[in-house]
């Protein structure tokens, strides 16, 4: 089956329709440091805000843990959307409380209301599916129909993603198709050598699909926060960089089960290690086997892949015909701790065939670096997300919307 389209809606004109997005954007205090995914959602609400609908926008920002984090407020996002589209944008600062509802009585056709985070409510993250339905019911309590193309965030099972498209009538946006029609392909028929470049710092979350990738890929890059644990499992020490201790035996059994496969698994052989965690930190590079070798001893940091790490990541990129990237190489924000994402960047504007770039993070990066979206094949708004699809794994937030 098929996603349902908007059309399956029939006449929304005058209708309350609640648009589950992805606005989860970079933001350094209320500034929004890449909007990426905020321009991503605009074809949507404003086809949507032509017919004549009353749209109410819903999105997280963030992990915040089930309570109202100023943090994590959307007011700084509902203000990028309007000046982004043409069409009032009015903003509650709750998610289902008085303001909201308030704020939806009053919504006339063809306007936009952005609710607050629904992460502020412990109901749109809980394990308990009673809990998450209950408060879906109460979204659900604002909509006439349910639009969802927060593709970013497709692959959790989530009261906005899952249980509100339930109940009632349900369909995905243009942001969500159009993304499945070019992941679509990277699943069918990838041309090969297929190489995927994995980094970032969600690494529990990640290191989950290598063993499903495994199959699928003739070469996996390891960089960015997730190389630490790979570090450990060759048992070499990491200082203080990012590490998934428990992750250990399973990172063995990966790099065991890649070598039956014929399936090379690449390492960094040199990071750049840190005193800590700043832009003006003290920081080497040093060999991978001797991160605690530096004059920082135990409490290093790495904060990036090396130079000759990066030089050889970028060739493997190269003689690729199909690449996909998600996790940023190194801590990008800070400039001395940039040149690993930059170099993987570079050679995958390069290559010769189809690059994918995933993810948050990893399409703010390449934006702040100075790349333009179109030297890649393309940049997709979510990271997770789209490694779970070419895992070939079936997504809550997909089946819900009709896909097989
Ligand atoms: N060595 C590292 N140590 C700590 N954080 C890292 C490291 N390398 C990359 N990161 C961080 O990873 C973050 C992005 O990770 P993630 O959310 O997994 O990526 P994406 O949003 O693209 O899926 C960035 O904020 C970056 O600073
Ligand atoms: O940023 C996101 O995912 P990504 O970092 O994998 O691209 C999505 O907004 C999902 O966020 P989550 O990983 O907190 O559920």
């Amino acid at each position: 089956m098929t996603l349902r389209t908007i059309e399956t809606l029939g006449p929304l004109a005058g209708k309350r329709v609640v648009v589950r997005c992805d606005l989860n954007v970079p933001l350094q205090g209320e500034v929004i440091t890449d909007d990426g995914r905020v321009r991503a959602s605009v074809p949507t609400l404003e086809a949507l805000v032509g017919q004549g609908a009353r749209v109410i926008v819903v999105s997280h920002l963030g992990r915040p843990e089930g309570a109202p984090d100023p943090r994590y407020s959307l007011a700084p996002v509902a203000a990028r959307l309007d000046e982004l589209i043409d069409a009032p944008v009015a903003f509650a600062t709750d998610t289902v409380g008085p303001d909201a509802a308030a704020k939806v009585a009053a919504l006339g056709d063809g306007e936009v209301l952005v609710l607050e985070n629904l992460r502020f409510n412990p109901g749109e993250t809980s394990k308990n599916e009673a809990e998450r339905t209950a408060f879906a019911g109460e979204l659900a309590g604002f909509a006439d129909a349910v639009v969802s193309d927060g593709f970013g965030v497709v692959h959790r099972k989530q009261a906005s993603v899952y249980e509100l498209e339930q109940l009632r009538p349900s369909a995905a946006g243009h942001l969500i198709a159009s993304e499945l029609d070019v992941l679509d392909r990277l699943t069918e028929s990838p041309e090969r050598p297929y190489t995927v470049v994995l980094g970032g710092s969600k690494v529990s979350d990640k290191l989950g699909v290598i063993a499903h990738l495994l199959p699928r890929v003739n070469t996996l890059l390891i960089g960015g926060g997730m190389l630490f644990t790979f570090l450990a499992a060759q048992g070499h020490k990491v200082g203080s960089s990012l590490l998934e201790a428990d992750q250990i035996e399973t990172v063995q059994g990966y790099l065991a089960e890649a070598e039956e496969r014929g399936v090379s698994i690449v390492l960094p052989t040199d990071v750049v290690v840190a005193a800590s965690f700043s832009a003006d930190a003290d920081h080497v590079v040093t060999a991978a086997d001797a991160i605690e070798q530096t004059p920082f001893g135990a409490s290093g940091l790495g904060l990036d892949i090396g130079p000759d790490t990066a030089a050889a990541f970028a060739e493997q990129i190269r003689r690729s015909r199909t690449v996909f990237w998600n996790g940023p190489m190194g801590v990008f924000e800070l400039a001395p701790f940039a040149a690993g994402t930059r170099a993987v960047a570079q050679a995958l504007t390069e290559l010769d065939g189809l690059s994918v770039v995933g993810g948050g993070d990893s399409a703010a990066a390449v934006r702040q670096l100075g790349f333009d979206d179109a030297a890649f094949g393309h940049i997709s708004t979510g990271g997770g997300a789209s490694l779970e699809f070419l895992e070939g794994k079936k997504l809550p937030g997909l089946e819900v919307l009709g896909w097989q």
